[in-house]
């Protein structure tokens, strides 16, 4: 497999990036989404009004941003650009760098993790890897550019406090126990790099299909260039870059948790032909034998459950082999 990163392509986008017309972005030009909700984790507002609108939005769109969130500006600039050092390298050094645990739980791959089994690819490369417990992670992590591990650490215990923070808010807005998330539901975040190069013609591919994250919640870093979009009553709408926020989005396991109240909202990423974008998500998942079921109180006889209970490892087999296919996983999912 070679990274898109790598490709020679003179202007012309390789046969097997090169989507079939139904799978096309269609408009790429899209409205921006100024009515995803920008939330300020420190302004005027109370709490109550700030749990309010965070559950609002989750509702609405399963997507909204935070802004004055308290993670420092200065290591969300340092963690953009280690990043982008990092796809800036060879491919070699990359895949030397993610190559450090026998058990391969760094990963680099293009397009998605099923790339040998697509029928077309993405033009993405990834890096996924664990973060949680940092001690037992890290080892395991690039140190090239030499800032990697020093700031996506530090990076990942910011985001992990800002996404433990954020559920709490959920739980209460929800009206769960204080602390429902806090264990087994968020045991083991994941980091993922995205790169999207330049592409010669985005109207022939994606960065990323349209997918629901198997996620609790993710929290993304897109820096400054657009690409992600929404999927909100048929439409897509473009999620606006605002400087130093994050876009958190609500993951396919609170649609289960919730019982439907909150939306695990599709999104998908275009590309563009002059600007790479390099992105960061952290992904809030459970242990791979929690499960995951809609929780009590919001399942009962005015809200019968909608969803069976499943282990997270076998939902995450279903979702990974179904090629997150909405349908066919809540099919699965499905009472
Ligand atoms: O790169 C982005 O903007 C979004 C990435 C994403 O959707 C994902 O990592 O699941
Ligand atoms: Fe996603």
């Amino acid at each position: 497999m070679e990274l898109v990163s790598s490709l020679c392509n003179n202007g012309v986008i390789p046969a097997s990036y090169v989507h079939p017309p139904e799978a096309r972005p269609g408009n790429l030009i899209v409205p921006l989404g100024k009515s995803i909700p920008a939330i300020d984790l420190a302004g005027d507002r109370d709490q109550i009004q700030i749990i309010q609108a965070i559950l609002k939005a989750s509702e609405e769109y399963g997507f909204f941003q935070v802004i004055n969130h308290g993670v420092s500006e200065t290591l969300m600039d340092d963690t953009m650009d280690v990043i982008q050092e990092f796809h800036a390298m060879s491919a070699m050094d990359k895949e030397m760098e993610c190559s450090k645990d026998p058990d391969g739980s760094c990963k680099l791959y293009t397009s998605s993790l099923g790339y040998l089994a697509e029928n077309f690819h993405y033009w993405r490369d990834a890096v996924a890897h664990p973060c949680h417990p940092l001690e037992e992670c890290l080892k395991f992590w690039p140190q090239k550019p030499i800032r990697y591990r020093e700031v996506i650490g530090a990076y990942s215990i910011e985001l992990r406090k800002l996404s433990s923070r954020i559920l709490e808010m959920i739980c209460e807005g929800l009206g769960l126990e204080t602390g429902y998330f806090s264990s087994a539901l968020s045991e083991n975040p994941k980091i993922l790099v995205n790169h999207y190069p330049p592409c010669p013609d985005p109207s022939l591919t994606l960065g990323l299909s349209k997918h629901q994250d198997p996620s609790i919640i993710t929290l993304v870093l897109q820096g400054h260039i657009q690409g992600l979009q929404v999927l909100k009553d048929d439409q897509w709408i473009g999620v606006q870059p605002l400087p130093h926020a994050f876009v958190v989005n609500i993951g396919y396991l609170l649609q289960i948790i919730s019982n439907g109240k909150l939306k695990g909202a599709e999104h998908r990423v275009v590309t563009n032909t002059e600007d790479a974008r390099t992105t960061i998500s952290y992904f809030v998942y459970p242990s791979s034998e929690c499960l995951i079921i809609p929780a009590k109180i919001l399942a009962n006889q005015q809200n019968p459950p909608l969803y069976k209970g499943c282990k997270f490892s076998d939902f995450l087999t279903v979702y990974l082999s179904k090629a997150a296919d909405k349908e066919a996983v809540e099919e699965y999912l499905k009472f």
